[in-house]
């Protein structure tokens, strides 16, 4: 019987944590942001000290430690010890999932000493990195030499090992594709204790292509060594304002960095980097930079934004502008560009010091910012971390360039969070399937973006309070991230594995494909040692029973061969 008295939207009341997440700032101020100044400049000492060892000191050091992780993994008595993760704790790693299984039995191997930048190899524009290497410590070394990883991730925090395992993307992926992309060869400690190099055309090649999203469960990630490319000292970026309806707000974030005839690979057509903000239903900037030199900067009538400085406002605030002021051009020390959404941790800083864009406390205290996260998560009670999960999001959505106008339509029907990242990448058609592929057959249809051998996407970024939560209405955050996720698996899509996850094992392995994961589980004789990619991606504390079934996983499961695969792809 429906109550036509009802209000449409019944409110939402308000409970304890509301008010521990408006008085949350206090404990930012009073403890995490001093703590997170001393816990950045631990590591940066730690950085300094690093280079200041000869890179022969390092890469003995490196050889030494791999040593140890081999002798850690022969002390594991697989009849009582659990199975093998990093020894990473749950709260120092950037993404939002509880980790949940390094609460439960497992056995830790230590990676701490990997943080060394093992070389720069100018000839080979290669640079060799352990895999705790993050990419402020990166960003530091190689700019100054105008060099740059080819996709250089945004936020300082995170590391080498967590991008190759994980994902990774950034503003020049439209044209090198996601992190894992750009590297050229891994060395893996595989179960068994050997120590391999994987590449594209050797013996491994299959582990190559497998390491990606398999979040650290075939193996060991020791070092890696990544593409670099030539940058210059500035960033040319043209802020313009777009209007119209979802879907012409895509159209116009296409049309900034794929020309419609299909000459993707122009550079005179296709800018360096790429990033698309949508602030509303109706408006939105496209931001499109090159590399531009010293001397080019600096020319008379050039606008020079040295967005580095602690005062300068949040970037996102900074870009909006362009709805008011119209079409701009500046140039941004090519650093500052690199992390420019680093102090206000895209917009979630707003949530979190709500008065942390406001121009009093970015002069006094923004050199402060941003808090480490590893900080924000080992201060935050249960009730937070639950609150972000149901009256919050914090989701990637990597979908194809042609469907990111009706993306953008669900989210706002379902969410309505803004604003809402957008950034282009590759995905690579490869001579095997890994977890994440191309629609198969995409190229016949010659769409905005594709060529013949990647086909582009987008990563559509929802991150803040969704529209309900704000106005006091009821929202189900984790039946919406099914629904999300069902979408998804409907439209060839892919979600990052650092956000949160409501998928069965079954719609996981439907939107990630397993064959080639699976096999090299066999081959490299993960299974039994190392968890499951999905074990660890499932919500929830481990019962002692999922941790022995984890454990007891057999190694006759059923696996396709090769052949057969690439058949069916
Ligand atoms: N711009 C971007 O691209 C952004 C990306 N992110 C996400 O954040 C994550 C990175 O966060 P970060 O804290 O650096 O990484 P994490 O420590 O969270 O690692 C992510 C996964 O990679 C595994 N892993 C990490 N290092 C190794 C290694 N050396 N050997 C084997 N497995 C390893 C981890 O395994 P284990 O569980 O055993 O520790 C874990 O499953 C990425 O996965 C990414 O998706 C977030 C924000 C922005
Ligand atoms: C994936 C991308 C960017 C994602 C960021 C916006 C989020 C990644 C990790 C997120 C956070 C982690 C832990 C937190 C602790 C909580 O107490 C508060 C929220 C948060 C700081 C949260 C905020 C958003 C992230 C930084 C790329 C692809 C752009």
């Amino acid at each position: 019987m429906s109550d036509a008295k009802a209000p449409l939207h019944p409110k939402r009341k308000k409970q304890v944590v509301d008010f521990l997440l408006q008085f949350r700032w206090i404990i930012v101020i009073v403890f995490v942001l001093p703590f997170s100044f001393l816990f950045y400049f631990s590591i940066y000492l730690g950085d300094v000290k690093s280079e200041r060892k000869s890179y022969e000191q390092r890469q003995k050091e490196h050889d030494e430690n791999v040593k140890e992780v081999v002798k850690r993994l022969g002390e594991r008595d697989a009849s009582k010890d659990g199975l093998v993760c990093t020894g990473r704790p749950p709260w120092v790693v950037v993404g939002m999932r509880n980790v949940d299984y390094k609460r439960a039995r497992h056995f830790e191997v230590d990676l701490s000493k990997f943080r060394n930048i093992l070389e720069i190899d100018k000839e080979r524009m290669i640079a060799r990195v352990e895999p705790l290497v993050n990419m402020g410590q990166i960003s530091r070394v190689t700019v100054p030499i105008n060099l740059s990883l080819a996709v250089l991730a945004e936020l300082d925090d995170l590391t080498v090992g967590g991008l190759i395992n994980g994902f990774g993307i950034e503003g020049s992926s439209h044209i090198f594709g996601l992190f894992s992309d750009t590297v050229v060869a891994l060395e893996i400690v595989l179960a068994d204790g050997r120590v391999v190099r994987a590449t594209k055309d050797n013996e491994y090649s299959d582990l190559f292509y497998a390491i990606p999203w398999s979040q650290g469960t075939l193996g060991l990630l020791v070092s890696a060594e990544i593409k670099l490319i030539q940058v210059k000292e500035y960033v040319r970026l043209t802020y313009k304002p777009v209007t119209g309806n979802l879907k012409e707000l895509a159209q116009a974030y296409a049309d900034s960095f794929a020309p419609r005839d299909g000459d993707q690979d122009n550079p005179s057509k296709v800018p360096e980097m790429v990033e698309g903000m949508i602030y509303s239903p109706t408006e939105g900037v496209m931001m499109t930079g090159r590399y531009a030199s010293k001397q080019e900067a600096k020319q008379k009538g050039n606008v020079i934004n040295n967005y580095g400085w602690w005062f300068k406002p949040w970037f996102y605030q900074h870009a909006q502008t362009a709805l008011k002021r119209g079409e701009f051009v500046e140039y941004i020390p090519t650093r500052d560009y690199y992390h420019r959404h680093t102090r206000s941790l895209y917009w979630e800083g707003k949530l979190i010091l709500p008065f942390g864009d406001q121009f009093w406390f970015r002069f006094l205290l923004g050199w402060l910012m941003p808090p480490k996260i590893a900080l924000l998560k080992a201060t935050q009670s249960e009730a937070i971390r639950n609150y972000y999960h149901d009256h919050h999001v914090i989701q990637d959505l990597l979908v194809p360039l042609y469907k990111v106008g009706d993306c953008l339509e669900w989210v706002h029907r379902e969410m309505e969070v803004y604003p809402i990242w957008l950034c282009p990448h590759r995905i690579y058609k490869l001579p095997v399937k890994p977890m994440i592929y191309p629609e198969p057959g995409f190229e016949a249809h010659r769409r905005q973006g594709d060529t013949e051998y990647a086909q582009m996407y987008t990563d559509i970024g929802v991150y803040y309070v969704p529209g309900a939560v704000l106005r006091g209405e009821p929202f189900d955050g984790a039946e919406k991230c099914r629904q999300l996720e069902l979408w998804l698996i409907e439209n060839h899509g892919f979600q990052a594995q650092y956000a949160v996850t409501e998928l069965t094992e079954k719609n996981f392995w439907r939107m990630f494909d397993n064959t080639l994961y699976e096999q090299c589980r066999k081959k490299y004789k993960a299974i039994g040692t190392f968890m499951s990619a999905y074990y660890k991606s499932k919500k929830g504390r481990k019962t002692e029973k999922e941790v022995q079934e984890a454990e007891q996983e057999k190694a006759e499961q059923e696996t396709p061969e090769v052949d057969e695969q690439e058949k069916a792809y």
